[in-house]
Formats: structure tokens, C-alpha cells, sequence
């Protein structure tokens, strides 16, 4: 199989979707990662668009990266101007990038009503363009900006478009499905006809609106084409880019394409967040390959089935691309679910007590808690029911107060009384809101007994309504995530008063720490038999 080189638009075509922002430090940073990864292109930005992505290029040249080489992004010259005094190609050359992405129309209604010119100005456009950044020194890369369409319109001017690219000294041609709404095999019908007209190679570039993205890729690649350019985790305009953790994953696992120096796909979930992570944005759980929930096996008899064999219900095994097969707990639990969770604690063994569990959970979730995204309390439970689970405090007491003069902020206080190694303390701490109060006034009364608590912190808090026909009776379900320096864990309250919800989930979160500090938990994947 060919080797496939992966071109990454994170950084320009990425920030041009909704809610993305990279700052200078956040884009050197994905640089550094995508190199580290073994990818074949990096595009920064688009120098002529801001100062930020101007100054990339300019501090990307002093990393010296292994592997990739950094693009830098313009359109063809404006109509009527020589390239050379074109403020957009000054720019690109400016930037010192050693490879220069120019896009330029396809589609003669774009060439026609939007750019205004005639078809022979557009060829001028795109040839003078190519022509001035090569004799520069550098790279071309040309992008045929809606090309399918084009094709579909005019597939002569369409095809005339990339010659001209071609003639003018283009290192590779990339098709880009611009508006996203193109089917696999139009797609790789158009690329087959291309890659006959041309002697340089194809790209692939394309947009996920018929989310088709990661399948008119591989469409591409199968007739032909030899770079895919794309975003990691898809982000991008509208409904984003080719996810390029996807597409290598399976133009890597199911074609056995060489993509990423052989070596960057087992690292694929990493990249994918550490990506999320400087993006701001939450991971997306069902995400294929690298998500949460990717190898998450819910359905007793699923379960029963990966315990015996995992790729009776996996298509590959999770840590080919970084992930983790996990198993989760809830109503949909069989048996085997439980035995999975509790082999870590050598506790599967005992038949009678797996039946008692999985009888607290069914009793527990239809009272409105839900393990599977608590998976801390749920090890709690395991001890409960198991008979060897020590309180490391009793709670004796705990009151919260708001009060409000309805002309300033609302000042919140906690009181809580513990026992801890036989001495009863009684603090009281103010905070933002009761959660914080709670949380302030139980490690105040714990403080100076169990040192570990200083670093752990509360990261999420959510609440949910459950039988949200019973109005300001219902129940609510709490769910609070905490961290400390190596892990993440999430806790569970459920009661008709949130405040009674919140303190039920933040106590289990506490004692989760320090049960794990005390060396009760032990962090496992859980082992499948085969
Ligand atoms: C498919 C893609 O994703 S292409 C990349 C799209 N990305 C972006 O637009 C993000 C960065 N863009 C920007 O910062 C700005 O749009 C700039 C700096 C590029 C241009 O800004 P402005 O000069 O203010 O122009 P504006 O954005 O309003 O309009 C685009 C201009 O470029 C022209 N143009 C558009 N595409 C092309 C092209 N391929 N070749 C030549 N000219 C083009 C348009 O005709 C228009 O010029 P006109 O006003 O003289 O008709
Ligand atoms: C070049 C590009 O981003 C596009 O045509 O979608």
C-alpha cells in the first residue's frame, strides 16, 4: 500500500471554526505536537489575515522541527494586480514559510458573480500567483478551492484551473470538496479524471456538511490521490474539516497505508486532547477511535461477550490508536459488567456478591443515579457491599446559610461536624455558593489529618433534573468531577434538595481520595480474556 501524506489545516482552516481561537503560544504548541507526531504538513495560518498568524511564521521557523514542513495560506492575486505588488503574496513570502498553500477558484459562478472577472483573468490569477512564490524559492501547493462543484458545472474550465497551477510549477493539486456536500463517488470518480490529466500529484481536501468528510477522503485516496489535508478532531468552518485522527486511523488500521512515519497513530488520542484541551473545547465522548466512550461497553451482554473475546464487539483493539477499553455500570448491566469492574479488586470470584451489587446498582439507578458517569462512587459502592469499606470521618452534622439583603451579592456559609480519629470537629467556612461553602468547611474539618486533600480540586459540578414532572419536587442528580496530580474521577448525589445531592456527591469524592491515598484503589484498565 502507498505511503499517504497527512497535510493538517488545525491551525488555519481549524480556527475558522465556530468558537476556535488559538493563541500564538496554543498554535507553537500544536506545532510541536503534530512534528512530534510525524505529520508531513503543518499549515500556521494566513500571514495576510492578522498579526498573530503573521508572527507564527516567524517564531515556527526557529523550532527546528524534525518531519513536517510548515505552510503558510493565501489566496491567488487580486484581479488587475501584479502578483509581485499583490499585498497577499507579499505577505506569504514575507513569512518565510518554505511551502506556500495558494487557493484559487474552481467554479466559474464563483469566477463569474463573486470574484468578477472572466475565465481567462481566473487562469492569469492562479499562474501569475504560482509562478511568483516559486520563483521565490518556495514550495506551491495548489488548492483548488470547490472543485467539485466546478467540475460538475464546467468540468473543462474546471480542469484548466489545475493545469494552470501545473504549467506554473504546483508541487501537488489538492481538490477541495469547499462546501462539503459532495458523495463518495462523485468524489472519486472526479479525482480518478484529474489524476489522469495531471502529472503532478492530488490532494484531498474536504468539509464535513454531509458528514462525509472522513469517507470522501478515503474515497479520494482509493482513486488516486496521495495527500489529505484535514483538522484534528474535524474542527473547522461550518460543520468543520476531515477529522485527520480518523482518517489516519483508518487509512493506517483498515488500508495498512503508511501514514505518520508508521509511528504517530498509536499516539492518536493524545494529539486528539491535547488539541481540545488548548481549544477550550469539551471532549467529544462518541468521537470514533480516540473518544471516551470509542471501546465503552455498556450492554450486559455485551460485556459478557468482551470478556470473553474484545473484538467480538470492538473493531480494533483500543490501544492501537492510545484509547482504552472501558466497562460501564447502570441499569443495562448484566452480571459481567460487575465482574469486570471488580476484577481489580480480585473480587470477581465471589458469585453471590456480584449478584448483591448488581442488585444495589438496578435499586441505586432507579432512584435516579447513574454509575456510568460516576465511576469513583460506584468503586465506593463495590466496598460498601463488600463489607470492607472503612469511613476515614463520620459525618455528624452539616448546615448551609444564605442570606440576601437584596441590594448586595448573597453571602453563602457552611457549617459542618465531623468525627475524625475520634475527635469531633465543627468549622464553618463562607464561599461562592453552597457548593464551595460545603467543600471549604469539610476540608477545614478535615485539615492537618489528611494532608493529600490540598491537592485535589473540584473541576465540574453538574446537575441534572430527573422526574422533572414532579416540578420544584423533583429529584436531582449531581454529578461532581475532582482531580488531583495523576487522576480524575467522578462522584454521585441524588436527592429531592440539590444541597443534600452536592453534599452526598462531594463527600464520596472526598473520600474517594482518601481512600486511594490510603492505597484502596488501584488505576487498571479492565482485562479482557483474550
Ligand atoms: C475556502 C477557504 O477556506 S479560503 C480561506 C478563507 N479564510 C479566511 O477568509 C480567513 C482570513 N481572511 C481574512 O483575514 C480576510 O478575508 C483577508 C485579509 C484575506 C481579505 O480581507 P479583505 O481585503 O478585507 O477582503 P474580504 O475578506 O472582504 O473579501 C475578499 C476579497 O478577496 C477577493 N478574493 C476572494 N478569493 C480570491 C481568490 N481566490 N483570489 C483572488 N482574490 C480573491 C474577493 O474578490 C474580495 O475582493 P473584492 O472586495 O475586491 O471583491
Ligand atoms: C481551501 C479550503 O479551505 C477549502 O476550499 O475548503
Amino acid at each position: 500500500m502507498a505511503r499517504i501524506q497527512l497535510y493538517d489545516t488545525t491551525l488555519r482552516d481549524g480556527s475558522q471554526g465556530e468558537g476556535v481561537n488559538f493563541s500564538l503560544q496554543d498554535k507553537l504548541l500544536i506545532t510541536r505536537k503534530l512534528d512530534a507526531l510525524g505529520f508531513d504538513y503543518i499549515e500556521g495560518g494566513y500571514p495576510l489575515s492578522n498579526p498573530k498568524d503573521f508572527e507564527y511564521f516567524q517564531q515556527a521557523a526557529e523550532l527546528s522541527l524534525k518531519h513536517a514542513r510548515v505552510c503558510a495560506f493565501g489566496m491567488t492575486r487580486r484581479r488587475g494586480v501584479m502578483a509581485e505588488n499583490d499585498v497577499g503574496m507579499r505577505a506569504l513570502i514575507d513569512s518565510q514559510a518554505p511551502v506556500v498553500t495558494i487557493v484559487g477558484k474552481s467554479w466559474d459562478l464563483h469566477v463569474e458573480e463573486i470574484l468578477r472577472v472572466n475565465e481567462a483573468e481566473n487562469l492569469a490569477m492562479i499562474r501569475d500567483s504560482v509562478e511568483f512564490v516559486v520563483s521565490q524559492g518556495r514550495e506551491v501547493i495548489y488548492d483548488a478551492e470547490h472543485f467539485f462543484d466546478g467540475y460538475l458545472h464546467n468540468p473543462e474550465f474546471a480542469l484548466a484551473t489545475i493545469r494552470a497551477a501545473q504549467e506554473a510549477g504546483a508541487t501537488m493539486a489538492v481538490l477541495c470538496d469547499t462546501n462539503g456536500g459532495s458523495l463518495p463517488e462523485q468524489i472519486a470518480r472526479t479525482v480518478g479524471i484529474a489524476c489522469d490529466t495531471l502529472k503532478i500529484p492530488i490532494g484531498i481536501h474536504t468539509h464535513n456538511d454531509g458528514d462525509l468528510a472522513t469517507a470522501n477522503s478515503l474515497a479520494a485516496v482509493a482513486a488516486g490521490a496521495v495527500q489529505v489535508q484535514g483538522t484534528i478532531n474535524g474542527i473547522g468552518e461550518r460543520c468543520g474539516n476531515a477529522d485527520l485522527v480518523c482518517v489516519a486511523a483508518n487509512l493506517s488500521l483498515k488500508q495498512e497505508h503508511e501514514v505518520l512515519d508508521g509511528k504517530g497513530v498509536r499516539h492518536l488520542t493524545e494529539l486528539s486532547r491535547y488539541v481540545y484541551e488548548l481549544a477550550n473545547m469539551n471532549f467529544r465522548n462518541n468521537q470514533p477511535f480516540v473518544g471516551a466512550s470509542a471501546f465503552a461497553h455498556k450492554g450486559g451482554m455485551h460485556v459478557h461477550a468482551v470478556n470473553r473475546i474484545a473484538h467480538s464487539y470492538e473493531h480494533i483493539e483500543p490501544q492501537v490508536v492510545g484509547n482504552v477499553r472501558r466497562v460501564l455500570v447502570s441499569e443495562l448491566s448484566g452480571r459481567s459488567n460487575i465482574v469486570a469492574k471488580a476484577t481489580k479488586y480480585k473480587l470477581e470470584q465471589d458469585a453471590d456478591l456480584m449478584a448483591k451489587i448488581l442488585e444495589r446498582v438496578q435499586d441505586l439507578e432507579s432512584e435516579g443515579y447513574q454509575f456510568e458517569a460516576a465511576e469513583a462512587s460506584f468503586d465506593l459502592l463495590i466496598k460498601k457491599v463488600a463489607g470492607n469499606y472503612e469511613a476515614m470521618f463520620e459525618r455528624m452534622h452539616y448546615r448551609v446559610n444564605v442570606e440576601t439583603d437584596q441590594k448586595s451579592q448573597p453571602v453563602t456559609e457552611a457549617t459542618v461536624k465531623l468525627r475524625v480519629n475520634g475527635e469531633v470537629r465543627h468549622e464553618v467556612a463562607e464561599g461562592d455558593g453552597p457548593v464551595n461553602a460545603l467543600d471549604s468547611a469539610l476540608r477545614k474539618a478535615l485539615n492537618g489529618a489528611y494532608p493529600g486533600l490540598e491537592e485535589m480540586h473540584l473541576v465540574d459540578y453538574k446537575v441534572r433534573v430527573i422526574n422533572s414532572t414532579e416540578g420544584t419536587a423533583a429529584r436531582v442528580r449531581v454529578v461532581i468531577e475532582s482531580r488531583d496530580k495523576e487522576e480524575i474521577w467522578s462522584t454521585i448525589g441524588v436527592s429531592e434538595n440539590v444541597i443534600e445531592a452536592s453534599w452526598l456527591a462531594l463527600v464520596d469524592s472526598v473520600e474517594y481520595k482518601l481512600l486511594k491515598d490510603a492505597g484502596h484503589f488501584k488505576i487498571e484498565a479492565m482485562s479482557a480474556a483474550d
